[in-house]
Order: structure tokens, then sequence, then C-alpha cells
């Protein structure tokens, strides 16, 4: 089976993201290991402590922080990090060429039910002209994303990655520590059958989503002519797994509740690396009225809401937006 690192080269990525790559990849590792310790590391439950976004942090949030934060910056190739668990950008190395902003640990609400997990992260090129902590420099549109991936932590931990020719899922070898090959080039069937969004919103969202799923609930006795299937992990690194892997549509998408907050989830550390891996899968990532790469972010912890998956899907759940 072809090795990473083949299959990077094959794709014409430079030595340097090569090795960045490789790097945070090593960081990930420990997480796994870290992650399946689990209650007998002591690393389970949470802390009194609240991240930037006002959510409880939990022990592994900020261990796995702390792990991708110390590899990545004495590794030389990163000038700056911006993480879902930073307050602020963390300057790393003034002659690195590129920017990591991730999520550690996604799903953190799974750590404690030993229920799917995962690390999501995106690359871009650090300007030349910016300082190692300057914020600004992190405001670039997805489109300018250069690799992104995610490590999901489950029965195998498998790494889904793109750097701009394809989406590859590789599963880590855990007797030889190798990340290999094991679905080049997937693709997201542009039809599906089956959705994963939160339900339990439905009153908050705006009109046009709460028909769209409406609609979808009615099946084969509805406008939609078929039955739908429904799941909802509790992590969107499991829900688009499920997605890339057989098709579907996942949406969390913008609630009233607070218009300040148009979304849950955040645009650097989970919106933009998820489109980019499922639009080179031929699939479609929407905030329900742009195309997730395309924002323009106007901070580094914003939040979009999100709607992504199978191609066809996508565009119908968009159409009830135009109506
Ligand atoms: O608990 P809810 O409201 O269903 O939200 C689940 C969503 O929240 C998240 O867990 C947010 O990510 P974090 O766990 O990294 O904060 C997503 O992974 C997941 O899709
Ligand atoms: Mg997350
Ligand atoms: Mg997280």
């Amino acid at each position: 089976m072809k090795r990473l690192n083949s299959q990077l080269q094959e794709d014409g990525a430079p030595m340097e993201l090569i090795l960045l790559i490789r790097t945070l990849l090593a960081g990930c590792k420990e997480i796994s290991f870290r992650v399946s310790q689990g209650a007998l590391a002591g690393v389970l439950g949470s802390l009194l402590s609240e991240n930037v976004q006002g959510e409880t942090q939990k022990k592994l949030d900020v261990i796995s922080n702390q792990i991708l934060k110390d590899i990545l910056k004495e590794s030389g190739y990163v000038k700056a990090i911006s993480s879902e668990e930073e307050d602020d950008v963390v300057g790393c190395h003034p002659e690195g060429k590129y920017l990591v902003s991730f999520d550690p640990l996604d799903g953190s609400s799974n750590t404690d039910i030993n229920s799917l997990i995962g690390t999501i992260f995106s690359i871009t090129h650090a300007p030349q002209w910016m300082e190692p902590d300057d914020p600004s420099a992190f405001l670039q549109p997805g489109t300018q994303i250069v690799a992104a991936g995610y490590v999901l932590y489950g029965p195998s931990t498998m790494l889904a990655m793109s750097t701009g020719r394809g989406t590859h899922l590789y599963t880590l070898d855990k007797t030889h520590g190798g990340f290999l090959l094991t679905k080049p080039n997937i693709t997201v069937p542009e039809q599906t059958k089956e959705f994963a969004i939160n339900s339990s919103n439905q009153r908050h969202w705006e009109e046009p989503m709460q028909k769209y799923v409406t609609d979808l609930l009615l099946g084969d006795e509805g406008p939609r002519g078929k039955n739908f299937n429904m799941r909802w992990v509790g992590a969107m690194v499991g829900d688009i797994h499920r997605v890339l892997s057989r098709g579907g549509i996942f949406a969390y998408p913008f609630d009233q509740r607070n218009p300040k907050i148009p979304g849950k989830l955040r645009l650097l550390y989970e919106a933009n690396p998820m489109s980019f891996l499922i639009e080179q899968a031929g699939g479609a990532a929407s905030t329900g009225d742009t195309r997730i790469l395309e924002v323009m972010p106007r901070e580094i912890h914003q939040r979009v809401p999100v709607i992504m998956g199978s191609k066809e899907e996508v565009e119908t759940c968009m159409s009830y937006y135009e109506k």
C-alpha cells in the first residue's frame, strides 16, 4: 500500500509542506494515543476553564491543543498558529513559510462517552509581510488553503486529506506507525438519502431550512418522493467522514437564538477545512447564501452556518432559500 509521503509527492506537494504535514500528523498520533488511554490516563472530564468560544474546555481539548502547539512551534515550518482553543494567534518561527489553523479536538461532547472525535486542520501560505503574532494574516478566504484534512480517532485512526489534487483517505497502520493510502480520490455521490442535522434546534432555524427538513421527513409521502435516513454523530469530523464515505448532507444552519453568532461551527477551524475536502471530492459547501470557501473572514474565531455534502442535495436545500 502506498505511504502518505509518496501520495503527497505524486500530488506535487513541496517538500517543506510534506515535512510540515508529517510533523502535524506526528502530533495527531500522540493525541490518538492519549485519547485511547481515556480514563486510564485521567484525561477525561471537563476543566473549570472556558475557551474564547465561551465553551467549557474538556481536559482532552487542552491536552490536544498543547501537543499540536508544541510540535508545530519547534518544527520551524510554521510562522503562526490559530486554534479554536487559543484566544489569540500563537507566533511560531519568523522564517516559517506556513500558517496552520486547527480544531485540536472536534466533538468534545463525545470525549467522555468514548464516541467519535478528531482533529481538523488547514494550512495556508504565511505572507512575507506578517509579524508572527499578527491575526490579520489568517483572514484569508478558504480558496487560499494549500492543504487541509482531519484525523478521525475511531475504531481505526483515519486521515482524510487534500493538497488540492483530490481527497484521499489513509488508515494509520499501528504496527508500523505510518498512514497508508486506503481510498485514493474519494468522490461524494451527487445524490443521497441521508441527512445529518441536530433537529432539536428546529424552532430556531430560518424558515427555508425548517421547510427543507420538513420535506425530508415527509419522505415518499411528500414533495421529495423518496424516504430519507437521519444520522447525527455529535462530532462534525464523524459526520463528514460518513458523507465523504457514502454521501449525505450535513448542516449546522443559521440559528436565530443569537443573530450575532450566525452558526455554531467556526470558519477557520471547521467549515473551511471540511469544505475544501468536500469540494475536492466533488461535493458542495455553502453557508446558505454563499460558497463557504469564498467567505472573507473578519476575525479568526468567526462562526458561519454550514450546509455541505452531496452536490445535488445541497443544491436542492439551497433552492428552498431562493423560493
Ligand atoms: O452538540 P451539538 O449542538 O449537536 O453540536 C455538535 C457539533 O458541535 C461540535 O462538537 C463543535 O466542535 P467542538 O467539539 O470542537 O467544539 C461539532 O463537532 C459538532 O458537529
Ligand atoms: Mg469542532
Ligand atoms: Mg474542538
